[in-house]
């Protein structure tokens, strides 16, 4: 049995215009250990398949459907009191902008201690010592026990949330765009914390962002949303080397990193859809240069490969795409029929 399993979770929030479907029948898997890459662009519904997860929902956003099993459990029926147990012990999280997740009017052992002893028979003391253990852990040094959060750097207040992540030795994190927002090298100082912290723990990892190399570089497996859909999912080098739907192509062809060809990046055209009123049929197609009219119905997803799937008509022809959708013309003018 998986650790964590999504099965045709939907999520929906209430606007003037309308209910907002943010995440739509999203399936998913994850196994104990396992780390899952979420990608897409910005408003693909990624934050959101977050805060469904972790019941961080705000006032005007449900879940309207599906089934989230979490060691056992349907995380949707858990009663607040539940949540407070789980929450830190069991699946903790990591997220963008350390100043939103830490109080800034208590130290930073202050905020240590409350989260562990509301979870273990600490005393005070031991819950302090566990804290300053755990912030030696991530490089910064028990003697910032007593600062406040605004008296740690950027990059330092990122690692003291990493460090109460993990305080408790969760099987499960989740991560947030956990280095947006930071320097280029305190960005990889921090990947490489999280990626050698999670490893030592054992715990299992999901992580989000909109930056495609972060999850190459940590990723076990990757996800793909789009118009918040999961499009693609599957090992991290199947998806990147053996995409089978055509959004992913484009976006592995606009990271220079990843791009066969770093000298002619070729991006996107278009914008996603209207997630208020989504187009009935695929989602990407409007942008695809290979729709055809089938598309105006809604694809299947389809298995492409051990634990790797895509959502769209034709699969069958990826290996065409993949091949056509590396040059700039097949989406400035669409691909040849
Ligand atoms: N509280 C809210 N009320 C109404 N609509 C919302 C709310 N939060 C997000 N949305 C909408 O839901 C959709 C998905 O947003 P979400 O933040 O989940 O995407 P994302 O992929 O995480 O984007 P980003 O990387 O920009 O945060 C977007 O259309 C967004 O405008």
């Amino acid at each position: 049995m998986s650790l964590l399993e999504l099965r045709d979770v939907s999520t929906e929030y209430e606007t003037d215009d309308g209910p907002l479907r943010a995440v739509e029948s999203v399936d998913m898997e994850l196994e104990a250990g396992e780390i899952l890459g979420i990608v897409g662009e910005s408003g693909c519904g990624k934050t959101t398949l977050m805060k469904t997860i972790l019941n961080l929902l705000p006032g005007n956003g449900r879940v309207v459907g599906g089934e989230i099993e979490f060691d056992g459990r349907d995380l949707t029926q858990l009663s607040k009191s539940e949540w407070q147990s789980v929450r830190w012990a069991e699946i903790s999280y990591i997220i963008q902008n350390a100043m939103n997740a830490l109080d800034p009017v208590y130290t930073v052992g202050a905020q240590f201690v409350e989260i562990i002893r509301a979870h273990t028979d600490d005393s005070k003391a031991e819950a302090r010592t566990r804290a300053g253990d755990m912030l030696e852990k991530v490089g910064i040094g028990r003697g910032r026990l007593n600062d406040y959060p605004h008296e740690l750097s950027g990059g330092q207040r990122q690692r003291v949330v990493v460090a109460l992540a993990l305080a408790l030795e969760p099987p499960l994190i989740v991560a947030d765009e956990p280095t947006t927002g930071l320097d280029v090298v305190t960005q990889e100082e921090i990947l490489t914390l999280i990626q050698d912290m999670q490893s030592e723990l054992g715990s299992a990892m999901i992580i989000i962002t909109h930056d495609i190399s972060v999850v190459a570089e940590v990723a076990d497996r990757t996800g793909v949303m789009y118009g918040g859909q999961l499009v693609e999912v599957g090992d991290t080098v199947d998806v990147f080397n053996n995409s089978a739907h055509p959004y992913t192509m484009g976006l592995t062809n606009a990271f220079p990193s990843l791009a066969d060809n770093p000298e002619r990046l070729v991006s996107i055209p278009g914008t996603p859809p209207d997630l208020v009123t989504p187009p009935e049929g695929c989602r990407f197609a409007e942008r695809c240069p290979f729709e055809t009219e089938a598309c105006a119905r809604e694809p299947p997803v389809e298995g492409v490969g051990d634990r790797h799937t895509a959502r769209c008509h034709y699969t069958d022809q990826a290996a065409r795409f993949r091949e056509e959708s590396s040059r700039e013309d097949t989406w400035t003018e669409g691909a040849d029929r």
